[in-house]
């Protein structure tokens, strides 16, 4: 059966970057034929075109097919995975407030043609920041959708932190399991190393408590900010990569002895309140993302999770005061 695939922002960095990939099978497997929804802003539908001309010019054997629109309506009609990509940035003289209400705009409308037209099966990932509280808005706009069905991006995160532990430790990122990044797509988000595992031997034991503390959380953390200092903008191949293992795994399953990370709607585990989208320990069986329970916390780690997760509590309660959600 031929997937149908929307994503947002499609003419963005991201989406160049993204687009291609999903074509040639690498989001969903090299047997699944693709149709491509791409939803833009009216200014960006041009250039979203010209995409489509590039995609057309790879011949892709799985893409049957590519639609542009910017009706949120249109785009999201019969689609089984949406990437909602695009979003409102931060400028200058911009409050946080002011970004959420933004954000609701363009959300809050996307989680309803979600709601009113995409199918049954959707699976939904939020790539577009702030990520966490952008999924939390879409989901609660469709109430009709399983909420567990909307997802917030901290793949690129957990691959960050797999490629710190592997250069530090000078192994092959295939030899560690287990990583795990906490809470919020933010600075205050908490890479674990308590409970990953290099050569089957814990991780936090085979470094330094101070690189742990001092450079690993923050180098993880705020590497964003540190792309963004170094490019000029924003993460986009790496983001996209990341989009592409999150929505890959989550459909074929993770394997076996091994877990990922992503930001899904807490079921109250690990002490993070119900309904909020925070980043778990997290394994897909069975087209479904299920919490890794039973992991030891220390006060360490509890104090880290707690900060991060009091954030979405905040971004929560200003987009509840806002009426957005
Ligand atoms: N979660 C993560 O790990 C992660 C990583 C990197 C970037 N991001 C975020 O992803 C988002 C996109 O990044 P980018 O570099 O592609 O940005 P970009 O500015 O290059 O592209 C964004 C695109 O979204 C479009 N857009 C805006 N509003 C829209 C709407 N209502 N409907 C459809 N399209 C709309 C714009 O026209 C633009 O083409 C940003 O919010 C960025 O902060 C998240
Ligand atoms: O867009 C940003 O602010 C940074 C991005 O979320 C990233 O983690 O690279």
């Amino acid at each position: 059966m031929t997937v149908k695939v929307t994503v947002t922002g499609a003419a963005g960095q991201i989406g160049y970057a993204l687009l291609f990939r999903i074509a040639s099978g690498q989001l969903l497997g090299a047997d699944t034929p693709v149709k491509l929804s791409l939803l833009e802003i009216p200014q960006a539908v041009k250039s979203a075109e010209g995409t489509a001309m590039e995609l057309d010019d790879c011949a892709f054997p799985l893409l049957r097919g590519i639609e542009i629109s910017d009706d949120p309506a249109k785009a999201f009609d019969g689609a089984n995975v949406a990437l909602l990509v695009g979003a409102r940035p931060r400028t200058k003289g911009m409050e946080r407030g002011d970004l959420l209400e933004a954000n609701g705009g363009i959300f809050g409308p996307q989680g309803k043609a979600i709601n009113d037209h995409a199918a049954d099966d959707i699976r939904v990932l939020v790539v577009g920041n702030p990520a966490n509280t952008n999924a939390l808005i879409a989901q609660s706009a469709a109430p009709d959708v399983p909420a567990e069905r909307f997802t917030a991006m901290t793949r690129l995160d957990h691959n960050r932190a797999l490629s710190q532990l592997a250069a530090k430790l000078n192994v092959p990122v295939a030899e560690i399991k287990k990583m795990t990044i906490w809470g919020n797509h933010s600075a205050t988000q908490y890479p674990d190393l308590f409970h990953a595992e290099v050569g089957g031997k814990i991780a936090a034991e085979q470094v330094e408590q101070e690189w742990l503390r001092d450079t690993f959380i923050p180098t993880v953390a705020k590497r964003g900010a540190a792309i963004i200092e170094a490019r000029g903008a924003s993460s986009a191949a790496s983001a996209a990569n990341a989009a592409i293992d999150h929505v890959h795994d989550w459909v074929n399953g993770t394997p076996e002895g091994d877990w990922t990370s992503a930001a899904i709607p807490s079921d109250g585990s690990y002490g993070v309140p119900e309904g909020l989208i925070s980043s778990f320990p997290v394994v897909s069986r069975n087209g479904r993302w299920e919490i890794v329970q039973g992991l030891e916390i220390d006060a360490f780690s509890r104090e880290r999770i707690d900060a991060s997760v009091g954030e979405l509590v905040e971004e929560r309660d200003a987009v509840r005061a806002l009426g957005l959600i």
